[in-house]
C-alpha cells in the first residue's frame, strides 16, 4: 500500500485524521491535526482550553468540513460518504443541546429512528441504555427535568444507540459525580472490549489515566507527532519529611537533586515537600530504605501525578 492508499483509506483505523486542519475567520482552530484510533483502542484527546479539541472531533463526526487534510471513519470519507459514516459513529458533544420537549425515553427512541431502527427493537434498546446510564426511573420525565450530569448520561445513551464502531466523546466526565465517573469509565472499557474504537476529549488528565491505551496532545491546534502511551513508570516523586533540614542534608550528602514542590499543602512546622526524579519504582523504593535508615523521617513518597499528566507536562516543557 502506498502512502497515498493509507491516507485515502485510513489505515484500518476507525479514526483517522491526517495533517487536518481548520480556521473560522482569522483564527486557526486547528493547524495540523493527525491522530489514528484503532478498533478496540480507548485514546485521549488533551489539550489546554481553545487547542481545537471540540474542532477536531467535529470534523471526525463529519459536522465541520476540513480546510486542508485527510478524515476517515473506518475508511469511509464523511464529507462524500456521510449518511454511512455517521452510521458507523456515536457523537457525544459536551452540552447535550435542546431536547427538552421530550422525555428520556423519547430522545433515545426518536435517535433510534433515525438510524431506522424498528420501533420494538428501539422501545428495548432505549431500555437497556436508560439501565445502562443509570436513568430507567426518570425514563419518563421530560429532558429538561434532568441535571446536569444525568443529561450528561442521557448524551452517552444517545450516542449508543446505534451501536457504533467508533465513539467520540467530547468531554464526557464533566458535570457527573464520582460514582457515574467509574461507571463510565466502566463503560468504555466494555466497549473497547467489543472492539469500539473511543476517542474522548478532556483536559482532566486523572481521570483518563487509568482509562486510555494512549493519548494525543493537542497545542495551539497541533498534534503532538502521534499517538504516545502514557509513559510507563513514574518519574517525578513527591517526598515529604517532617524535617526539611534533615532531608537536605542527606540529600547533600548523597549528592540527590531535590526540586521544590510549588503544589504542595503546607508541611508540619519544620517539615518539607520536595519532588525527585526518579527512573523507576525499584529507585523510589531504594530511596525511601536509604533515607529512613539515615534518619530522615519520611512521611510520604508518592508519583506527583499521573503519567498522562508528567507526559503533558514534559511535552509542555519542550515546546517552550
Ligand atoms: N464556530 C467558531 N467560530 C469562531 N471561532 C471558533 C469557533 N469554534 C471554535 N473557535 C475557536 O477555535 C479555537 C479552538 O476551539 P475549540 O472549541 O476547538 O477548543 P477546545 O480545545 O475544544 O476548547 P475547550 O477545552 O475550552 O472546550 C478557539 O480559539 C475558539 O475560540
Amino acid at each position: 500500500m502506498t502512502v497515498t492508499d493509507v491516507r485515502q483509506h485510513g489505515d484500518g483505523a476507525a479514526l483517522f485524521a491526517d495533517h487536518v486542519a481548520r480556521r473560522f475567520g482569522s483564527v486557526r482552530a486547528v493547524a495540523d491535526a493527525s491522530i489514528r484510533v484503532h478498533p478496540g483502542q480507548v485514546t485521549a484527546l488533551v489539550g489546554p482550553n481553545g487547542s481545537g479539541k471540540t474542532t477536531l472531533l467535529l470534523m471526525l463526526a463529519g459536522l465541520l468540513a476540513p480546510d486542508a487534510g485527510v478524515v476517515r471513519v473506518a475508511g469511509l470519507d464523511p464529507a462524500h460518504d456521510g449518511a454511512r459514516a455517521r452510521r458507523l459513529l456515536g457523537w457525544m458533544p459536551d452540552v447535550f443541546g435542546t431536547w427538552d420537549s421530550l422525555t428520556a425515553r423519547e430522545v433515545l427512541t426518536t435517535v433510534a429512528a433515525a438510524y431506522r431502527i424498528s420501533a420494538p427493537e428501539a422501545a428495548s434498546r432505549a431500555d437497556e441504555l436508560l439501565a445502562v446510564v443509570h436513568l430507567t426511573e426518570y425514563a419518563d420525565v421530560p429532558a429538561h427535568v434532568l441535571s446536569r450530569g444525568q443529561k450528561q448520561r442521557l448524551g452517552l445513551a444517545r450516542a449508543l444507540v446505534h451501536r457504533p464502531r467508533a465513539l467520540l466523546l467530547d468531554e464526557p466526565a464533566s458535570g457527573l459525580d464520582p460514582r457515574s465517573r467509574v461507571d463510565l469509565r466502566h463503560l468504555v472499557r466494555e466497549l473497547a472490549a467489543a472492539g469500539t474504537a473511543v476517542l474522548i476529549s478532556s483536559h482532566v488528565l486523572a481521570e483518563l489515566d487509568e482509562l486510555v491505551d494512549d493519548a494525543v496532545f493537542l497545542d495551539r491546534g497541533v498534534t503532538s507527532s502521534t499517538n504516545v502511551a502514557p509513559t510507563q513508570g513514574t518519574t517525578r516523586w513527591r517526598l515529604r519529611t517532617l524535617d526539611g533540614a534533615a532531608l537536605a542534608a542527606w540529600a547533600a550528602s548523597v549528592g540527590l537533586p531535590l526540586a521544590v514542590d510549588a503544589d504542595a499543602r503546607p508541611p508540619v512546622d519544620g517539615g518539607a515537600d520536595a519532588i525527585v526524579t526518579l527512573p523507576d519504582e525499584r529507585a523510589a523504593a531504594a530511596l525511601l530504605r536509604d533515607a529512613v535508615a539515615a534518619g530522615v523521617p519520611v512521611s510520604s513518597l508518592a508519583p506527583a501525578g499521573g503519567a498522562l499528566e508528567q507526559a503533558y507536562l514534559s511535552l509542555e516543557a519542550e515546546r517552550r
